[in-house]
C-alpha cells in the first residue's frame, strides 16, 4: 500500500512526541491519522515510546497492521478533532491497549488533515471524569443532569463492586417513564408498589441501597426523569428493529438500545461479566464506561479546546 511520506515538520513533532512522552513517563503516543502515514518511519522518531494508532479510514488502520502496529479502530466520523480523540481514548481502554490511570501523548491535526500538527499529553483519569461530565450534558435534553448523575454512578458502582463478592449485572430505563412502562411487562413482583413517591427518589442513599440490593433480580429498573423508581423487574417488549450494535452484546443490551430507540429514554446497561456501563440513547451507545479503580469526579468544565 502507498504511504504518505513523513515531512520535515512532522519529523520533528513526532521527535517533540517522544520527549514529551520520556520526560511524563507516558505510557504511549497515540496517533490519530486521516491518511496512511509511513508508520515505520513514525515508530523510528517515536523511538521506544509505544504507538498507537487511531482511524476511522479502513486503509489507514490496514496500513498500521501491516507495519505491525496496535490499532484503534474508530466508528464514525465524530464532529471535532476533540471528540475524535476521546472517542479514541475511550477505545483503547475497552481494547486493553490502555488503563485507565495512564499518561498518553496524542499526536494529530487540526489545520491540515495531511499532517500531524499537535501534539497534547492526557492524563486519562482525569479526562475520563471531565469527558463523563461534558457527555452526560450533552443528554441532558432528556433527562436533567442531577438524574442522570446518580443512575450512572450507582451503576459504575454496581458495575465495579457487584454484590458480595458476585458479579451483578442490570439495567436502567429512565425518562418517559409511562410509555416505557406500557412497552414492558413484569418479570418479578415489583418492589416499589405501594411506596410515595419521597420515598422512591434516587437522591436518597436509602433508595439507591435498595436498587442495589435488588440488581441482581431479572429485568429493568425503570426511572422516571425527575429521579424517582417507578418499578424494577420489568422485562422490555419494544421492538428490535433498526439496531445495529457491537458483537458479543447479548439480550440486556439489544433491550436497553431497542427501548431507547422507541422512546426518549436513555437506557443504562451495566454488563454482568464485564462490569463496562453503556448509555444508549436513540438506538446507540452514546456513552461507554469501563469499572474504574477510582470514583468518578464530576467536575464542571469551563473550557473547550479549539474545534476541528
Ligand atoms: N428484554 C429484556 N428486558 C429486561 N431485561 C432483560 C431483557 N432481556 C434480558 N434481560 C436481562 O438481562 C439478563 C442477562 O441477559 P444476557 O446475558 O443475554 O445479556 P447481556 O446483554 O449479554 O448482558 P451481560 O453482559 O450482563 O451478560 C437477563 O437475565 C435479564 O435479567
Amino acid at each position: 500500500m502507498k504511504r504518505v511520506n513523513i515531512s520535515p515538520e512532522m519529523k520533528s513533532l513526532l521527535i517533540s512526541a517522544r520527549r514529551v512522552a520520556v520526560e511524563n513517563d507516558a505510557t504511549a503516543a497515540l496517533i490519530l491519522a486521516d491518511i496512511p502515514f509511513n508508520f515505520l518511519e513514525v515508530r523510528k522518531y517515536l523511538e521506544k515510546v509505544r504507538l498507537l494508532i487511531a482511524s476511522d479510514k479502513e486503509d489507514v488502520q490496514e496500513a498500521a497492521r501491516e507495519d505491525g502496529i496496535d490499532v484503534v479502530p474508530l466508528m464514525d466520523e465524530p464532529q471535532t478533532r476533540q471528540h475524535q480523540l476521546s472517542q479514541a481514548l475511550l477505545e483503547a481502554i475497552a481494547d486493553d491497549l490502555l488503563s485507565t490511570g495512564d499518561q498518553v501523548v496524542a499526536v494529530y491535526s487540526v489545520f491540515d488533515r495531511d499532517s500531524l500538527d499537535s501534539l497534547s499529553i492526557v492524563n486519562l483519569e482525569e479526562h475520563l471524569a471531565k469527558l463523563t461530565a461534558r457527555d452526560l450534558r450533552r443528554l441532558e435534553t432528556q433527562v436533567p443532569l442531577e438524574t442522570l448523575r446518580y443512575l450512572v454512578d450507582l451503576a459504575v458502582e454496581i458495575g465495579r463492586e457487584g454484590r458480595e463478592s458476585h458479579k451483578v449485572g442490570t439495567l436502567f430505563v429512565v425518562g418517559q417513564h409511562r410509555k416505557v412502562m406500557e412497552l414492558s411487562h413484569e418479570a418479578v413482583h415489583d418492589p416499589f408498589k405501594g411506596y410515595k413517591k419521597e420515598e422512591r427518589l434516587v437522591r436518597s442513599q436509602r433508595v439507591r441501597e435498595s436498587v442495589k440490593e435488588l440488581a441482581c433480580i431479572d429485568g429493568a429498573f425503570i426511572f422516571s426523569a425527575d429521579g424517582a423508581a417507578v418499578a424494577a423487574g420489568r422485562i422490555l417488549d419494544a421492538p428490535k428493529v433498526n439496531l445495529s450494535l457491537s458483537k458479543g452484546l447479548g439480550s440486556r443490551h439489544w433491550a436497553a438500545a431497542a427501548i431507547s430507540k422507541v422512546t426518549s429514554a436513555i437506557a443504562i446497561a451495566v454488563s454482568e461479566s464485564s462490569g463496562t456501563v453503556r448509555l444508549f440513547q436513540d438506538g446507540r451507545v452514546v456513552l461507554r464506561i469501563e469499572p474504574m479503580d477510582q470514583a468518578l469526579k464530576w467536575v464542571d468544565i469551563e473550557t473547550e479546546p479549539p474545534e476541528a
